[in-house]
């Protein structure tokens, strides 16, 4: 006759999680705050492939002295001052307010949280909270339409850190990107005909702007650049926009080497310096509107296409928590839930 232990853990009834996950950001623009979350997103050896012998002190020494001023700085710029926090975290626990009032009406046994690979709330906050629920299954969807080892390899590295400490593990899945799928496609072409809609002026440029990598990174073998490219032409088609009217490049450039090309700010200059007059930019390969988007696109942007004789400027919004982005990621994790729910 077997006995169980006093101790035996309760068996709860099972339950499905989902774990939606974006990049990261600052809990607030002062120096301290802003040093620990650079901290912690550039000593991942996923974002900075090298030896922390060589780049701990460049980093520590050189990098965080500097950056965390500048950095803050531009996102006191942006900052969502109502809640204290950065707009990316506020969009991106609308997002999960909005799928998790999704699930309530269609997948009743779901529950939903949301995480940041950097900051707060951590992975492993949100992965507790969706064990603690009882889920034995669990989503983890990365939001970043294109792969990339520096982005959704990394969201799936830490998960996986998560899961080696636990005794009792769930079930993972992870979503993979959705670069081509043509809920992601048409909302975001609907989203650019929405916004051309909205003009009192027509655009002779259509510029789609994606997060750069270093290019080294593409000559490893990272097919991220592949990605932006298929995903830029599968929109411009889809909006029927002539090609020579529209150009796709890469941003933010980080540190002395080359990355993907071309470069957006350089292409922004270029174009208004052979006289492109009215320019519309969207930034597809961003769930949300953050740092990269509202300060570098949507500040800085307009700033370099004017100051050298352009005369219209405009920013698509990401999809954010829009009707059409939360159908979109209600979509994408409804297929994915196949079988479970
Ligand atoms: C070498 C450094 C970096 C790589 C590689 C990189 C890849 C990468 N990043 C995103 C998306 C975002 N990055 C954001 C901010 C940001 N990115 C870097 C550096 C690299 N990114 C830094 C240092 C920062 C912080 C701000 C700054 O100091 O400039 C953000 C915004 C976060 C926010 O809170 O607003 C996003 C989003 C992708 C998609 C990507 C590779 C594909
Ligand atoms: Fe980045
Ligand atoms: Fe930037």
């Amino acid at each position: 006759m077997s006995h169980l232990p006093a101790e035996h853990p309760a068996v709860k009834p099972p339950r499905v999680g989902v774990l939606l996950v974006n990049l990261g950001t600052p809990d607030a623009t002062d120096y301290w705050s802003m040093r620990r979350y650079l901290s912690e997103f550039l000593s991942d050896r996923r974002v900075i492939e090298l030896s922390p012998l060589l780049w701990q002190p460049i980093l520590q020494g050189i990098i965080l002295s500097l950056r965390p001023q500048k950095s803050g700085k531009a996102y006191d710029s942006i900052w969502n001052r109502e809640l204290d926090e950065s707009p990316l975290r506020t969009i991106t626990r609308n997002q999960s307010d909005a799928l998790a009032a999704h699930a309530a009406a269609h997948w009743p046994n779901v529950q939903v949280e949301w995480a940041m690979r950097y900051g707060n709330p951590s992975i492993a906050v949100g992965m507790d909270a969706l064990a603690g629920g009882g889920c034995d299954r669990i989503l983890v969807v990365p939001l970043y339409p294109q792969y990339s080892a520096a982005t959704t390899a990394t969201v799936n590295d830490k998960v996986f850190e998560w899961l080696q400490k636990q005794r009792w593990q769930p079930a993972v899945r992870t979503l993979p990107q959705y670069h081509d799928h043509p809920a992601y496609v048409n909302a975001i072409a609907q989203s650019i005909r929405d916004h051309v809609a909205g003009l009192d002026w027509t655009p002779d440029l259509l510029m789609t702007s994606f997060h750069g990598v270093p290019k080294e990174y593409l000559d490893k073998g990272d097919p991220y650049h592949c990605f932006c490219a298929k995903s830029g032409r599968l929109i411009r088609e889809a909006l029927d926009w002539p090609a020579d009217q529209y150009q796709q490049t890469f941003q933010s450039r980080f540190g002395p080497k080359e990355w993907l090309q071309p470069y957006t700010d350089v292409s922004i200059e270029a174009a208004a310096k052979r006289g492109v007059k009215n320019m519309l930019i969207a930034a597809p390969g961003f769930s949300a509107d953050c740092l990269e988007t509202l300060e570098e696109l949507a500040i800085e942007g307009a700033e370099i296409f004017k100051h050298h004789g352009g005369e219209n400027f405009a920013f698509v919004p990401c999809l954010n928590d829009s009707a059409l982005g939360t159908a979109m990621i209600n979509q994408l994790v409804g297929e994915e839930l196949a079988g479970w729910v």
